[in-house]
């Protein structure tokens, strides 16, 4: 049995992992000590990112994402760096193994496949390259299987689209056995519909081959559906990294949109709506296009919000549409990009969760740390 179940539902993708944990990769960290000055800008990295699951690098543009990225393969050399991927040393004092020679996958936002080639043979060209003592972690069927790429296998890049030229991208840089997988923006130049279809894919080659990822993006919805470590940038530097759900409180989010994540598990489906628990509590939502009632097995399910979707209540509401309401405990306030609004942070069954509200609100509600009070999530702002 596969250990994933994906299903679409209509305009979105969702994601459901079954009771099984996913394999991550427990190695030591990916160590970095680089100094690097271009002009103005200065790129000052001394950190271990993890190298486990997907650890996703945000910021703002011309904050050095892309220059970490590249110097982490190899593609720049910077003379004094340091890049250690678990126990392997990648550049340390006069050593530095050429990107060829590290074991790493890129994708970036524009797919480079060879377009004389069709989508078999550009699977296979660098996997038929591979040294033959390489240890072979995954077989061209089990990627063709997992990127859903046998319709494809006869056609030429020119006959794709975005999302697919992508698949077979991702299916490329499986094959080259990676320890590692570097993602630049592999989403940025797909339209709504192709970003929401390839989502899923990432998801499961995360969980189901155990590979550590990268991942640039400037998306932050793609972020919380994807990654499990969120990495921020700022001029240069790493402002902060850890957990997601932690780090979505960070401040200098709320001016893009402050959203949580919350880990809820799902129960099935019934008229058309998914239920959904955390901890003791019950929610539900839209159900994806082919949930099937009879046939569901008890999943993780990763709920994505926005804090402006989140009201608060002293009382459950009896006369309101809202059907989501769910007992919390304000556990500070933060300031919000406009003036007139706070960022209320909750705590529901131990998992953060971010109300937008406005100051007014609050000041007529007499919200306090520590209280008690209702969050009403509309279903359908759940995904
Ligand atoms: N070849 C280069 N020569 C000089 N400066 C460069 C060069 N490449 C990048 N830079 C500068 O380095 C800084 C970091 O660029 P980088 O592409 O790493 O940022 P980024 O965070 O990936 O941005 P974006 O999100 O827009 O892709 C920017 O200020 C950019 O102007």
């Amino acid at each position: 049995m596969s250990l994933f179940q994906i299903t679409a539902r209509q305009g979105k993708h969702w994601l459901a992992v079954t009771e099984q944990n996913c394999p991550r990769q427990t190695t030591t960290g990916l160590t970095l000590k680089l100094t690097m000055q271009r002009g103005d800008f200065c790129l000052q990295i001394d950190n271990c990112l993890p190298l486990r699951g997907v650890t996703a690098l945000f910021g703002r543009s011309g904050c050095g994402k892309t220059t970490l990225l590249r110097a982490i393969a190899g593609l720049d050399r910077h003379t004094g760096a340091e890049v250690q991927c678990g126990a392997t040393i990648w550049q340390q004092d006069g050593r530095f193994v050429p990107v060829h020679q590290r074991r790493i996958g890129m994708v970036f936002q524009e797919s480079s496949l060879l377009a004389h080639l069709t989508v078999e043979q550009n699977l296979l060209y660098g996997f038929k390259r591979l040294a033959k003592h390489a240890a072979i972690q995954l077989k061209p069927e089990q990627v063709i299987q997992m990127l859903e790429l046998t319709p494809l296998l006869q056609q030429v890049p020119s006959q794709l689209s975005g999302g697919q030229r992508q698949r077979v991208a991702l299916g490329r840089a499986l094959l080259s056995q990676p320890q590692l997988l570097l993602l630049d923006e592999p989403l940025a130049s797909l339209d709504q519909q192709s970003r929401c279809e390839i989502l899923p894919f990432l998801q499961s080659i995360a969980c189901q081959t155990g590979i550590p990822m990268l991942l640039v993006s400037h998306q932050l919805d793609d972020v919380v559906k994807l990654a499990d470590n969120l990495v921020l940038m700022q001029d240069g530097r790493i402002h902060s990294q850890g957990p997601l759900q932690q780090q979505l409180l960070q401040p200098q989010l709320a001016a893009i949109g402050a959203m949580s994540m919350l880990d809820a598990k799902s129960h099935g489906c019934n008229n058309h709506l998914l239920k959904l628990s955390i901890g003791q509590q019950q929610l539900q939502l839209p159900a994806p296009q082919h949930c099937d009632s009879a046939n569901y097995s008890p999943t993780s399910y990763r709920l994505r919000i926005q804090a402006r979707d989140v009201a608060l209540s002293l009382t459950p509401l009896n006369d309101s549409s809202v059907s989501n309401q769910l007992q919390v405990s304000i556990s500070g306030f933060n300031s919000a990009p406009h003036p007139a609004e706070t960022l209320v942070q909750l705590t529901l069954e131990g998992q953060p969760l971010q109300a937008l509200l406005t100051k007014h609100s609050v000041e007529r509600l007499g919200l306090q740390v520590g209280q008690q009070v209702y969050a009403q999530i509309k279903a359908v702002a759940l995904d």
